[in-house]
């Protein structure tokens, strides 16, 4: 009574193995469903267990229908063993039969009798009909076994035995054994003693047990080894896997052969029916074994489920040897010590695992002094290290105070969305496609908020599963992540339209996702538009190493409109499949830490820094502290894409993130810390390491440098920027550049023009870490400020020869002290005064900086130097002055020139001498 009424209960784990899915999928399940439960092993009431049912409906419907296809296979299987093992049976007494009637015929009888039954046999055996025969006669079977006792041959089969039957007893063969003369001769055709049937009808010695009627029985049977061979045949042919059938053939062959022979060696000599016997189910079960796994082997290749199960084994096995390769590379890395520039002495000692001294010692001997909060260069790091036996690999400052990863759990490891990439040329339809899915399955799905862009949005399906989408569609963004070191995308669709043909983006799309060993989905779109040629794309995309699987391939194709929505639920559901094969997996454990990747940041006037982060491990949750690339903080809130306020996000889950201290870039790894102290640890130290970086290394080329970036191997080339009076003097210059020979660094003349140096050239430089030569050419007053900025080298020459001495000396290390020119003011010419015996008289204003009398001047028309030389006079209306600073006007005249005109700029320099930095 009481286990009446105690209701049934259920193990989480023995449904998840019913369905086929994940126990933690189900168990996820059933604490949404507000089950109390705690693990896999705990148990569920029946009423929970049909909606764990109802929810894996699905699942559910696919491991049914796979059962039931197994089991119909089975079933027919099984049949067709049943009906092998008759045949083998039948034919092992038949021979029997043939094996004692010969002796009788030897030892009663003259002729060449005991032939006739070894090749007889043969023909029986052959085929596999009589095993049709005891299932259909079933009554028969005590007249067999009865008659075996007295005289085994004659009832051992109403058919075939037939044939020796009429060697003993002549009166009952005749009658039952009539109408089997007829089929017999059709059997033995390739024997050659046919002669020998004609006789046996005289033999007689039959003892007679009951009468059958043959002729009738004779048609059933008939009619059942037709049916049965044409559906063995059929059975053949269905579980029949190509090259396996021979072997099966052979096996077959190798197991009937013997046959023969046993009763050819018995028949001689006369004796062993008992061992015979005996033997046979050996014989019976190694042919059913090899029959069950050839068979159960063609299943296998012929079920989708089996080709999914044998993906899952090869990736099992791919990633154990993943797992080795690994082991074996850590083995190898143990003397590589992964260490960032400018290391302090402190912290290369640490890295590998000695004494600060040492180092300081080791420097010593070098002949470098160092202290042991000293920051070295890379080329000492690389000797001390190799010093000690270790190989320095330089990494970036995130690389190095990289957050230790921990190993996962396997039991939280869980099945989790895909991430979805849209790639394509442009105009493909890319952000129509996304535009659907958006449309179709979140706003319609979702009331109220506004969607939001946010670089990454999740949906959700129908069938209640979900794809989380990267809204940056294009490979720039996919490659600019993979830059960083971030792999988010899962699976790339790849979208081609049908009107158009595979483009150079297509092709780039392709390359970026085999690069990353991302799987492709393509999708083929516009297939509304009446121009829309679907096996052309395929063609051509199969010409780029993408063999659609219509096409026999392995990449996943679907026909899609992006605008009408026609073929988009199927290509989800192409995705979904693709990211079932690839077992896509995430820790969802509530307590470790959250892990994810900066998507897309912008600063937003009200809130501050908002990032979206693409959580990959755990669970992200308001008040986790985190570090994020060069910054920090703790999550102040989290939305989703509708602005909404969410209290947490998990795996494959996009989410706005406030709280960041600073704008990290996209592709940042976002690390969720212990606490805000250990948070704070790691992204100063990224700081620090950052601004050292910044500071030590200087990122503009410049000619007094040049010799030791060479060295260092920051430069590999000199790129040049040449402004200069006149376009001989270019060419001159060129010529001249382009003869300079250097192993390690050649020249590159980037931009070449006449007049003088604009901002445009100071931004080229710039941007190409250029050095500018500006040969009789000055820059304006912007140019010369942003040069300033920029810390650009700006070099003036006048002489050609000393312009290519320098640079053959500065990529040798070899710069002489520079005879600098430096700038120490500017004048404008406002008026021109002709005086009498003195010539041309300028009345100027002062720019900038000062004049003095003595000063060395040149006249510039156009940034372009007209005059190099002194100063005549310089006077503050009628008196002579030594200097005159800025804002005030004066009047002076050159010495040996009186070209001048109104808006000339008189430049006031003079030369200093700066010493080589090397
Ligand atoms: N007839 C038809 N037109 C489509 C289809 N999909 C996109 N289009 C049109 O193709 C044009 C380009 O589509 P987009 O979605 O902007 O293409 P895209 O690849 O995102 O383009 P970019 O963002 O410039 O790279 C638009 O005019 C769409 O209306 C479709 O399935 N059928």
């Amino acid at each position: 009574m009481s286990l009446e009424g105690k209701e049934k209960k259920y193990r989480i784990s023995d449904i998840a193995r019913e369905l086929q899915v994940s126990p933690q999928e189900v168990l996820r399940f059933v604490k949404q469903e507000g089950g109390k439960v705690a693990s896999t092993s705990s148990m569920v009431k029946s009423d929970m267990r049909e909606l764990i049912l109802d929810e894996f409906s699905d699942e559910k419907k696919l491991v049914d229908e796979t059962r039931k296809i197994r089991e119909e296979k089975r079933q027919r299987l099984s049949r067709l063993e049943e009906q092998s093992r008759k045949t083998y049976e039948k034919e092992l007494k038949l021979k029997d039969t043939i094996a004692a009637k010969a002796e009788a015929v030897v030892a009663g009888r003259k002729e060449t009798a005991s032939e006739e039954p070894v090749q007889k046999p043969k023909a029986p055996a052959a085929s596999p009909e009589p095993a049709a025969e005891p299932a259909a006669l079933a009554g028969q079977k005590p007249t067999e076994e009865t008659v075996r006792a007295e005289q085994p041959e004659s009832p051992a089969s109403s058919g075939e035995t037939a044939e020796p039957q009429p060697q003993e007893p002549s009166e009952k063969p005749e009658k039952t054994l009539t109408p089997e003369p007829a089929p017999k001769p059709q059997e033995p055709s390739s024997s050659d003693t046919h002669v020998t049937y004609e006789k046996p009808k005289n033999i007689g010695g039959l003892t007679v047990l009951g009468s059958i009627d043959v002729e009738s029985a004779s048609r059933t049977k008939k009619k059942r080894k037709k049916r049965f061979k044409e559906q063995a045949d059929e059975l053949k042919g269905e579980f029949d896997v190509p090259g396996r059938g021979e072997e099966e053939g052979a096996d077959k062959a190798a197991a009937k052969k013997p046959k023969p022979a046993r009763p050819l060696e018995e028949a001689s000599t006369g004796k062993k029916k008992k061992g015979r016997k005996k033997k046979k189910p050996e014989v019976d079960e190694k042919v059913i074994a090899r029959n069950i796994r050839s068979t159960i082997s063609g299943m296998d290749d012929s079920g989708s489920g089996a080709s999914r199960q044998k993906f899952r084994k090869m990736r099992k096995i791919e990633r154990e040897k993943e797992l080795e390769a690994a082991e074996a590379e850590k083995e190898a890395q143990r003397s590589i010590i992964r260490v960032t520039e400018f290391a302090t002495a402190h912290e290369l000692a640490d890295l590998m695992g000695i004494n600060a001294k040492e180092i300081i010692q080791r420097c010593f001997t070098l002949g470098k002094f160092v202290t042991i909060n000293q920051r070295l260069d890379k080329e000492t790091i690389e000797l001390i290290a190799l010093e000690f036996g270790f190989e320095a690999e330089f990494v970036s400052e995130v690389e190095a105070t990289d957050v230790e990863h921990l190993e996962d759990n396997p039991e939280d490891m869980e099945i989790r969305p895909p991430v979805v990439t849209i790639m394509g040329h442009v105009d493909h339809g890319k952000t129509s496609l996304l535009d659907y899915i958006r449309r179709s399955n979140v706003v319609a799905g979702e009331s109220g908020g506004i969607t939001q862009h946010i670089g990454a949005y999740e949906v959700t399906l129908e069938n209640g599963r979900s794809i989380t989408f990267l809204d940056t569609p294009g490979h720039e963004a996919f490659t600019a992540m993979r830059a960083r070191g971030a792999q988010v995308t899962d699976i790339v669709v790849l979208v081609v339209a049908a009107d158009d043909s595979v483009m150079p983006q297509t092709i780039e799309a392709i390359n970026h996702s085999k690069a990353a060993e991302v799987p492709i989905v393509v999708a083929i779109n516009k297939v509304d538009k009446p121009e829309a040629n679907t096996e052309k794309i395929r063609s051509q995309l199969s010409e780029a190493g993408v063999l659609v699987e219509d096409w026999g391939g392995e990449y996943q194709c679907q026909e899609i409109s992006a605008k009408q929505g026609t073929g988009v639920e199927e290509l989800m559901e192409k995705v979904l499949m693709e990211a079932e094969i690839r077992e896509l997996k995430a820790n969802y454990a509530e307590e470790v830490n959250a892990r994810g990747i900066i998507v897309e940041s912008e600063l937003d006037k009200g809130k501050g820094v908002v990032s979206t982060v693409l959580v990959q491990r755990g669970y992200l949750k308001v008040g986790d502290p985190f570090v994020s690339g060069n910054t920090m903080g703790r999550v102040r809130a989290l939305m989703d894409e509708r602005g909404k306020r969410v209290k947490k996000a998990g795996p494959s889950q996009p989410v706005r993130v406030l709280g960041f201290e600073d704008l990290p870039q996209s592709g940042d790894e976002f690390v969720v810390m212990a606490s805000d102290k250990e948070a704070r640890e790691v992204a100063q130290k990224r700081q620090i390491i950052r601004r050292e970086h910044e500071f030590r290394r200087s990122t503009r080329v410049k000619l007094d440098s040049i010799a030791r970036q060479i060295k260092e191997g920051q430069v590999k080339e000199l790129s040049v920027i040449i402004k200069a009076d006149t376009d001989g003097s270019i060419q001159a210059l060129a010529d001249g550049l382009m003869k300079i020979h250097n192993e390690e660094v050649k020249v590159q003349i980037i931009h070449q023009g006449v007049g003088q140096i604009t901002e445009t050239d100071v931004l080229l430089a710039a941007a190409s870490d250029a050095i500018i030569i500006g040969f009789r050419v000055r820059p304006n007053i912007n140019a010369k400020r942003l040069a300033e900025k920029e810390d650009l080298d700006i070099r003036f020459y006048s002489v050609i020869y000393h312009v290519i001495e320098d640079i053959e000396q500065a990529l040798e290390g070899m710069l002489s002290p520079e005879l600098h020119e430096e700038s120490i003011g500017s004048l404008e010419i406002r008026q021109v005064f002709r005086v009498p015996k003195i010539g041309n008289v300028a009345g100027c204003y002062m720019l900038e900086g000062k004049i003095f009398r003595d000063s060395k001047v040149r006249l510039l028309r156009d940034g372009v130097q007209i005059y190099d030389g002194q100063l005549d006079s310089l006077k503050r209306f009628k008196d002579d002055v030594k200097e005159v600073d800025a804002g005030y006007e004066c009047g002076l005249n050159l010495k040996g020139y009186g070209d001048i005109k109104v808006g000339d700029v008189v430049e006031a320099y003079r030369i200093v001498e700066k010493k080589r930095k090397l």
